[in-house]
């Protein structure tokens, strides 16, 4: 366990996020904490900026304002650290898996590998590939497969094992169980808390999906308005009134999750 990892500070702060496209203001001063340890949902309406916030907090947009730290690091904002070492530290898993539809999943796993420690010796690159594979819950022989073999779910999952490949704390997941049937959705949700907790990880997890929310978030990030409006666990959420947060969690889907979960609960 190195320095970073016994650090206290919160897993990623973002602090007066702005960014436009155009004319377009997508974010204005938008604030957000992830605690250590924990899976964040972050919800909101379609265009609200869950995935440009994602983006901006792994470096693929550059926020035209605003300060964000994450691992304990500055990674945008006047005192950025160019040294990108924490970079290592996550794992992403993009909508649709993003897999490079010409290489095996094990290549796919071994790509972020390559990447990070070009000296590794070429047999012990494969054998990691092949463990993460196994960790999401695939055959080996999906190993051998290219992503065009496999089924959405076999995707999701390929994806994973890629995002897991450098060891992260940190995890990003945007929809994972979009375009999943409900059982699929399900075990993704279940593999997401297994994985959390057995790699200690913190999980920001970016869906419009009420059961996964229910089911495996410890706390609830809500976009609307440019900004984070609320954070919290779902009834704290549904506490603060918020038309959108009482149409969403009390409406027929959001009525329906809360029914599975409480039946989920009280059958275990
Ligand atoms: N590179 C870009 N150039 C121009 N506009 C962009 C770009 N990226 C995102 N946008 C716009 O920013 C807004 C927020 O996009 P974003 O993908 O973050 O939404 P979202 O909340 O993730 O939506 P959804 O739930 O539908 O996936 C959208 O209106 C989108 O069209």
């Amino acid at each position: 366990m190195n320095a970073d990892t016994r650090d206290e500070s919160p897993a990623i702060e973002v602090e007066g996020l702005v960014n436009r496209f155009g004319d377009f203001l997508v974010h204005d001063g938008l604030d957000l904490t992830v605690r250590r340890g924990e899976i964040i949902g972050v919800v909101g309406g379609s265009g609200t900026g869950k995935s440009v916030l994602m983006r901006s907090i792994i470096g693929l947009q550059t926020p035209e304002a605003g300060r964000i730290r994450v691992l304990g690091r500055n990674l945008c904002g006047e005192d950025a650290e160019t040294d990108l070492v924490v970079r290592e530290r996550w794992g992403v898993l993009f909508q649709g898996g993003a897999l490079f539809s010409t290489l095996t999943v094990g290549e796919n796993v071994e790509v972020p590998l390559k990447q990070f420690y070009p000296d590794l010796d070429p047999a012990f690159r494969a054998e990691i590939a092949r463990y993460k594979v196994m960790l999401t819950g695939l055959p080996e022989s999906a190993v051998q497969k290219y992503p065009n073999e496999l089924s959405g779910g076999m995707k999701k999952r390929a994806g994973l094992a890629r995002a897991l490949a450098l060891d992260p704390e940190l995890l990003f997941l945007d929809e994972p169980t979009a375009g999943l049937d409900p059982i699929g959705a399900a075990k993704f949700d279940r593999l997401t808390r297994e994985l959390q907790e057995t790699l200690g990880l913190t999980v920001f997890l970016i869906t419009h999906d009420l059961d996964t929310l229910y089911e495996i978030c410890d706390r609830v990030a809500v976009i609307a308005d440019r900004r984070i409006i609320a954070v919290g666990t779902i009834p704290e959420l549904i506490a603060t009134g918020h038309p959108w947060i009482e149409e969403y969690f009390n409406g027929p889907r959001g009525r329906s999750a809360h029914a599975t979960h409480l039946a989920g609960e009280s059958a275990a």
